[in-house]
């Protein structure tokens, strides 16, 4: 195994970076600087009535303080970057390392940066024909341009994708503290404070003088959900449903509930609102129960990892093999005929033997290695620092194991269940989901070709 040092990138940039300014007659670099001192402006404008003109762009770009900034900034850069390019190439990275930052921060699309700088090359070009009569010099000065912009673009499209990744892990990270953190006692919290705003609504509602009635939006729960709850989580279903319904809620429910609609319309109108609570109550638990159980990234009955952290994890590691030239393998588990398992022993009968068969995994594998609840009796295992030859062999251990260990029920009984898998290694390709489809395809391939097997994926 041997460690890669990493790249000495700016060194790299900065040397790329002089070579294109030596290589390029001092007549060319005085032209592109005085160009750029009188046009610069001008060209900004010209890039931003071109951007304007793209509905994705627009909507980055039509705040006028934007403009203006954007504007000025626009043209200081392509002031900085022809305006003695060789004095300051370290300071010239830098600048455009940063830019590839905000452009990150901003989720600024990639191909919107790359349409800008065509625009601009497309307007240099022309304004190099006018310069220039000698045609190699306008093609020198034409290629000097382009070089430089292309490179900015390039360092710009590094910090750009390094900063996206991170602001993902930053996200992700964000998320599991608010679990970890709140859920259990967030749980309870939150229905209380939703009763307390359903009580004043009530006691708003009976009290003549009251001319309006409190938001839930505005109430602590509202503010609750809005703020934290949506970061709590994010990507469940049940996030928007809510969202629908406070707003609901506010603009149809309690508008028709006024006092001064009267005190028989009202009444009946309380049942509405009564249903959009239940509704309400009954979407907050459903979101609570799942994440308590993803609390610290565990499956309740299993103790497993949960699957919803398994592609952070594959990723990461995929990263690690990357750098240290390191194999790993996947080891997808399916326990055959599980059915039956439920229709003759129970469905708790069926939960013992998912609980011993998950303990069964964790005994057999390292501790470093990696156990999940990949589905209802699925199992996956990730195994680092594997070769293909020690996956399969782990495998085949795993695969006896089931076959020779009865699995305890309820009263002294027992049932034998054995198990098909299917062994993916990492074979360098980048996307955690293609490696885990290859581990799918070979478990399916165990199961066709008779269950209780080892298959390896192609
Ligand atoms: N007890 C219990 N059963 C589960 C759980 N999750 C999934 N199952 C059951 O697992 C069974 C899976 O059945 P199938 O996918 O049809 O496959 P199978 O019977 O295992 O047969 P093969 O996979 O083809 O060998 C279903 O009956 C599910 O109800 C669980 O958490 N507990």
């Amino acid at each position: 195994m041997h460690a890669h040092t990493a790249l000495p990138y700016d060194q790299t940039a900065e040397t790329e970076w002089s070579n294109i300014v030596l290589a390029t007659p001092e007549v060319c670099r005085a032209t592109l600087d005085s160009l750029m001192g009188r046009d610069a402006e001008k060209l900004a404008s010209y890039f931003y009535q071109h951007m304007l003109g793209h509905p994705q762009a627009r909507s980055f770009l039509t705040a006028d303080a934007v403009q203006q900034r954007l504007h000025q900034s626009m043209t200081r850069w392509l002031r900085s970057i022809f305006h003695h390019p060789m004095d300051d190439a370290a300071g010239i990275v830098a600048h455009q390392r940063l830019v590839g930052e905000v452009h990150a921060r901003i989720q600024l699309p990639v191909h919107l940066v790359s349409r800008g700088a065509r625009l601009l090359k497309h307007h240099l070009r022309l304004a190099l024909a006018q310069e220039f009569d000698d045609a190699q010099i306008r093609a020198q000065a034409t290629a000097y341009a382009e070089g430089l912009i292309d490179l900015a673009l390039e360092l710009m499209s590094v910090s750009y994708e390094r900063n996206s990744q991170r602001e993902a892990r930053t996200d992700e990270a964000y998320r599991l503290f608010a679990i970890g953190q709140n859920v259990g006692v967030e749980r309870e919290r939150q229905r209380a404070v939703l009763m307390e705003w359903a009580n004043e609504v009530m006691v708003a509602l009976h009290c003549k003088s009251a001319a309006s009635l409190p938001p839930l939006r505005k109430s602590e729960f509202g503010m609750w959900f809005h703020h934290k709850a949506i970061a709590m989580f994010e990507g469940d279903m049940e996030v928007e449903q809510i969202l629908d319904i406070i707003e609901r809620i506010d603009n149809v429910v309690l508008p028709l509930l006024r006092p001064r609609d009267g005190a028989r319309g009202a009444v009946e109108r309380v049942s509405d609102l009564q249903d959009e609570i239940d509704n309400l109550k009954f979407l907050l638990s459903t979101l609570f129960e799942r994440n308590l159980e993803a609390e610290n990234g565990r499956d309740a009955l299993t103790r497993l990892f949960s699957r919803r952290f398994l592609p952070s994890v594959v990723s990461r590691e995929i990263n690690v093999s990357q750098k240290r030239n390191t194999g790993f393998a996947l080891i997808l588990l399916d326990l055959d005929h599980f059915k039956q398992v439920n229709d003759t022993h129970g469905h708790e009968g069926g939960d013992l033997v998912l609980q011993q068969a998950s303990a069964l995994l964790l005994s057999s594998v390292r501790n470093g290695d990696f156990v999940f609840r990949y589905g209802g009796e699925e199992l996956l295992v990730m195994l680092v620092e594997v070769t293909a030859e020690s996956a399969r062999r782990i495998a085949e251990l795993i695969r006896s194991k089931f076959e020779s260990t009865p699995f305890s029920l309820a009263q002294g009984h027992s049932v034998s269940v054995t198990a098909s898998i299917g062994v993916a290694m990492f074979d360098g390709h980048p996307d955690h989901q293609y490696l885990i489809k290859r581990a799918d395809a070979a478990m399916y391939e165990a199961k066709q070709s008779g269950r209780n097997r080892v298959v390896m994926a192609r």
